[in-house]
């Protein structure tokens, strides 16, 4: 038989793709692989896209930091991916969970302030009551530093970058103490010629 249900390991992981509109897309994307510390996830580059797998917390401080180093540039960037969690089977980046939980990368990033859009949608798995898992946990009012607003399949956020994926961040994890397997998308987008403001 197979089982339905997920580890105990409660790995996380995020399979995203940076989209700089710049013809200096190589160096931006290359540019921020390289300065972003990954040491404690597992991770894997390819010509579509980078997954990035372990603890949640460094699952997040990885792409965030990923995102705000490629925004910083001043090009329009572009990121979309998926994040997720309790996927059955997912056990190969177990040598990571045993990393301590402090984010690396925020250090670096004390100083750096970027406006973004960022639209998002949460999908907890195998509920029939998977509506009310989203709307129950998604407590998005408490995150006072972002504007948040609803769109169809999705939910708005806009706000500075690091503001905007401790939202992503908080909501995610919310979801997931109730509901064992978890997947979030997610679009982000930093200095569009179009932005709202
Ligand atoms: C996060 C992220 N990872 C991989 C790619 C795929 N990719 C497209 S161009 C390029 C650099 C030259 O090979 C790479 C790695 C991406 N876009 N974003």
């Amino acid at each position: 038989m197979t089982s339905n249900s997920c580890g105990t390991s409660r790995l996380a992981g995020c399979q995203f793709t940076l989209f700089p509109m710049s013809d200096k897309f190589v160096d931006i994307i290359l540019g921020a692989l390289e300065e972003v510390d990954t040491s404690k996830v597992w991770k894997d580059t390819d010509d579509v896209s980078t997954c990035v797998r372990g603890k949640m917390v460094h699952v997040f401080d990885v792409t965030k930091a990923l995102f705000l180093h490629a925004a910083k540039t001043g090009e329009h960037v572009a990121m979309s991916g998926t994040f997720s969690i309790g996927c059955p089977g997912d056990t190969e980046a177990d040598s990571y969970m045993d990393e301590a939980d402090a984010p690396v990368n925020e250090t670096k990033l004390n100083e750096l302030y970027r406006k973004a859009g960022c639209k998002f949608s949460l999908y907890p798995m195998g509920r029939a009551d998977y509506m009310e898992a989203i709307y129950e946990q998604i407590d998005l009012s408490k995150h006072r530093n972002v504007e948040v607003s609803a769109d169809h399949y999705a939910t708005r956020l806009d706000g500075d970058v690091k503001a905007i994926f401790e939202a992503l961040h908080q909501s995610f994890d919310s979801v997931q103490e109730k509901v064992s397997h978890v997947t979030m998308s997610f679009t982000i987008s930093a200095n569009s010629p179009s932005n709202k403001a």
